[in-house]
């Protein structure tokens, strides 16, 4: 269970739910509203005021390396910091089974970072993420360079994911992608975050 209670920064106004382990919930909102700004919060990555804990232990009592592999945010445009893509992970041979399932060939390991489709890249990144295990995913628009058949790969994906237990909080601006994933949504309006009906 991801407890976040009075979360705020220069953004966000004070934010309160919770997203239990194995569910899924989907954020939405206008563009600039604050819907990465809530997932990087939650995730250690910016500054924020607050309360986020994992399981009832909060966040301040793991160190912060930790607590993002654990509760890992998959940004919509990933950073790269190797020339190709293998390099990218520490047991290559590891990420095979995820791109099969993700629709991506084994040989895409060797290819050069630079010659990737923005599709590529946001499933690469999210292997980045899946090899980590971690009980909380925050993804912000992880299939919004994807065809309908990539798309079904990685929701297929998630739901295996959150039958391990994961708990999920997706960006979308894709209400089916929503309905079809989601059994809750937060809107999030000018930095508020509320509970949709
Ligand atoms: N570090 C920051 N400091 C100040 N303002 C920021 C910071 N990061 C983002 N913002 C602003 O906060 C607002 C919300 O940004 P955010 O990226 O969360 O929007 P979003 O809801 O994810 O939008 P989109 O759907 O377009 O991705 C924007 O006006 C953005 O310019």
């Amino acid at each position: 269970m991801l407890t976040v209670r009075n979360l705020s920064s220069r953004v966000l106004k004070p934010a309160s739910f919770a997203v239990a382990s194995g569910t899924c919930v989907a954020v939405q909102g206008p563009s600039g509203a604050g819907k990465s700004v809530l997932l990087r919060a939650i995730a250690d990555l910016d500054p924020a005021a607050g309360e986020v804990a994992l399981d009832g232990r909060p966040r301040e009592s793991m160190p912060a390396p930790r607590w993002r592999r654990s509760v890992t945010y998959v940004a919509a445009e990933s950073g790269w910091w190797s020339e190709t893509v293998a390099g990218h992970f520490p047991d290559p041979t590891a990420a095979v089974p995820i791109f099969s399932e993700l629709g991506l060939p084994a040989a895409a390991l060797d290819w050069p970072v630079l010659r990737l489709s923005t599709g590529e890249r946001q499933r690469i990144a999210l292997v980045r993420a899946l090899l980590l295990h971690p009980r909380v995913l925050l993804l912000d628009e992880p299939t919004s360079a994807l065809d309908p058949e990539a798309t079904a790969l990685v929701e297929a994906r998630l739901r295996r994911e959150q039958g391990r237990g994961c708990a999920i909080l997706i960006v979308t601006h894709a209400a089916a992608q929503a309905d079809r994933l989601a059994a809750r949504r937060l809107l999030v309006e000018d930095g508020a975050v509320r509970e949709a009906a």
